[in-house]
């Protein structure tokens, strides 16, 4: 009897499974036709098919709830009916429903189409996120124009969310509570499947914290040397707009001037793509012939028609880098603005893991088509891009020419790894420290700024480069918070990235711990049809499984651990606490004299 029922059960959730797989790439392809023309016509109508498919969801929901799942002996059957059994945001009562996606979309479209006026030039206000704001923040070194620049896009794209955001954050909550959530932070949460996951977050960031603060003071004081002590103060946060990104979220553009070795050769891999004239295509076809390099899945016809890899130029589009899967087992897309420079290079790879993601979990029902959790979906390009950033593989490629291995020469390295991984940590936790504060109501509207701000300088050591009140609200300015989109998947991803590389080295024979021939920092798992195989099994299992069982298949250790990331920097740690205590600079930072609460 209890088999029967079992076996019906089978019957009933293949179905809806089928059925939910054709709503998701109905609702994909609204979301595309919007997000890559971004019109009133295309909101609208996007906006009309998700109302429309959540009536859809409500019915099979109640379905769903009919059948006694909870006993069932097969597991996985069990797991496809405890996602089926979760409703989503199609619990809100349709004018709600609607308001909570006019919200986001609006908040979206603000983003996408800001626009600033120039430092150098006031009657030139056309400049956008990509490439024009972009460029300013790689490039130049005019503290001015670049508090300016800081300042006017906090301006659109913060200050303008407000209401919206507001809005979001009431209706998601209800949401959130009808899906027997406390609030959204629980929501997001859930996905992690362990009932400590910010305790988790917290040790890891105590795990990096001292290698932070060391980076932090090294590049404080490189800094200081660069723009004087009335600039960037000694003991003090250093503001953020002097970093080489508009978010400070990643210090690569300040490498030139900072590195630990200067008169080390140059290495500047944008130079050199330029050089060689690469193309947004050729740096696509990269990425997929080191993927196939790897016996991994060749991107199919279908994706090299459909993506979108350069900026229109007749029409608005979100030029955030994205990775599309329409669930019907073909069409497979990534819209990002392409510039040609060593970011995109990196971006690319990381899009392309996505999508790799996509074609070895595309067999499984639709429901388990997703990472193992969020930050696993992040990790995969990003864990392939530390191989093909290493100067073995850039030399492989002639990114990069001759020049052995020296203790110095791998410091430089170390380094660059370094201001993009390791500083990304603190930015990344703060981000999404922040949201739970503001999703369980312990940051109320009127001190968003104020709590955001005290967020960035306790963890990140950052401070505005003006004051700042509640007029503002510069966490907005940052497309995750405009889009939607939770961010602890990044942080995750930034840590178990190097236990991913860490194992797949060791595959490829590329690692021996304590064999300085064999070193992480120098492992590139290109061609490794091993690494590629056991990284193909791991994302075969898509979200079928608890993610420590996916873990376990590539690393054999069931937790995220900073172990990887603190082995991968061990050298440059050593050689930063060297350096700091010879220059005697102060580790740490006292608070900012910037009022902003
Ligand atoms: C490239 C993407 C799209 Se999933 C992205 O948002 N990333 C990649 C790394 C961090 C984060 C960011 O840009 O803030
Ligand atoms: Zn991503």
């Amino acid at each position: 009897e209890l088999e029967a029922l079992e076996q019906e059960g089978r019957d009933y959730i293949q179905l809806l499974d089928k059925a939910a797989g054709l709503r998701k790439n109905r609702a994909s392809l609204a979301e595309w036709e919007y997000t890559a023309n971004i019109t009133k016509e295309n909101e609208d109508k996007w906006i009309q098919i998700r109302l429309d498919i959540s009536k859809q969801d409500k019915v099979a929901w109640e379905e769903t709830k009919m059948y006694k799942w909870q006993g069932f002996q097969d597991n996985t059957l069990k797991r496809m009916f405890k996602k089926y059994s979760e409703l989503g945001v199609a619990a809100l009562p349709d004018d709600k429903y609607q308001q909570l996606m006019r919200s986001v979309s609006g908040m979206e479209a603000n983003y996408a189409t800001s626009k600033i006026c120039s430092y150098k030039d006031n009657t030139k206000c056309d400049l956008a996120l990509e490439p024009d704001i972009t460029e300013i923040f790689a490039k130049s070194l005019d503290p001015e124009e670049l508090k300016h620049t800081w300042v006017e896009w906090h301006k659109t794209a913060g200050a303008k969310a407000r209401a919206n955001f507001t809005q979001y954050v009431q209706l998601y909550n209800e949401a959130a509570k009808l899906n027997d959530y406390k609030d959204v932070a629980d929501w997001w949460q859930a996905d992690y499947e362990v009932p400590n996951f910010e305790e988790q977050l917290a040790k890891l960031w105590d795990d990096v914290k001292p290698l932070y603060q060391q980076l932090h003071a090294y590049v404080r004081k490189r800094l200081r040397d660069m723009y004087g002590d009335h600039v960037v103060s000694a003991r003090g946060p250093i503001p953020a707009h002097l970093l080489g990104n508009m978010w400070a979220q990643t210090w690569n553009n300040i490498e030139s001037f900072t590195r630990p070795y200067p008169d080390k050769k140059e290495v500047d891999i944008t130079q050199a793509m330029k050089d060689q004239k690469y193309t947004p295509l050729k740096m696509f076809q990269m990425s997929d012939e080191f993927f196939r390099s790897l016996n991994l899945t060749a991107m199919p016809q279908k994706f090299w028609q459909n993506s979108i890899i350069e900026k229109p130029t007749d029409r608005d589009i979100v030029c955030h880098a994205s990775a599309w899967d329409f669930y019907d087992g073909e069409d497979f897309r990534i819209k990002q603005c392409t510039t040609v420079d060593y970011e995109y290079f990196q971006t690319t790879h990381h899009e392309m893991g996505h999508v790799q993601y996509f074609l070895q979990y595309k067999h499984l029902p639709v429901i388990f088509r997703d990472g193992a959790n969020p930050g696993f979906h992040e990790a995969v390009g990003d864990t392939i891009a530390l191989s093909v950033s290493s100067p073995k593989h850039l030399r492989r490629v002639g990114l990069i020419s001759g020049d052995a291995e020296d203790e110095q020469t791998e410091i430089n390295q170390l380094y660059k790894m370094g201001i993009d991984k390791i500083v990304f940590l603190p930015f990344a936790y703060t981000l999404d420290l922040f949201r739970y504060g503001v999703f369980r109501g312990t940051t109320p509207p009127e001190d968003y700024n104020c709590h955001y701000w005290r967020l960035r300088e306790a963890l990140q050591g950052v401070e505005p480069p003006v004051n700042r009140t509640e007029d503002d609200f510069d966490a907005a300015a940052k497309y995750h918070v405009s889009a939607n989109v939770e961010y602890a998947r990044y942080y995750v991803s930034f840590i178990i990235q190097f236990q991913f590389h860490r194992a797949l080295c060791s595959l490829a024979g590329e690692y021996v711990q304590e064999d300085i021939t064999r070193k992480l920092v120098d492992c590139d798992i290109y061609q490794s049809v091993a690494a590629g195989n056991a990284l193909g099994n791991m994302l075969k299992m898509g979200s079928s499984k608890p993610w420590p069982d996916a873990m376990e298949a590539l690393t054999g250790q069931r937790a995220m651990k900073a172990d990887g990331l603190l082995e991968y920097f061990r050298p440059l740690y050593d050689w930063l606490v060297a350096e700091n205590q010879r220059t005697g600079e102060h580790i740490g930072w006292e608070p900012s004299k910037i009022h902003y609460c």
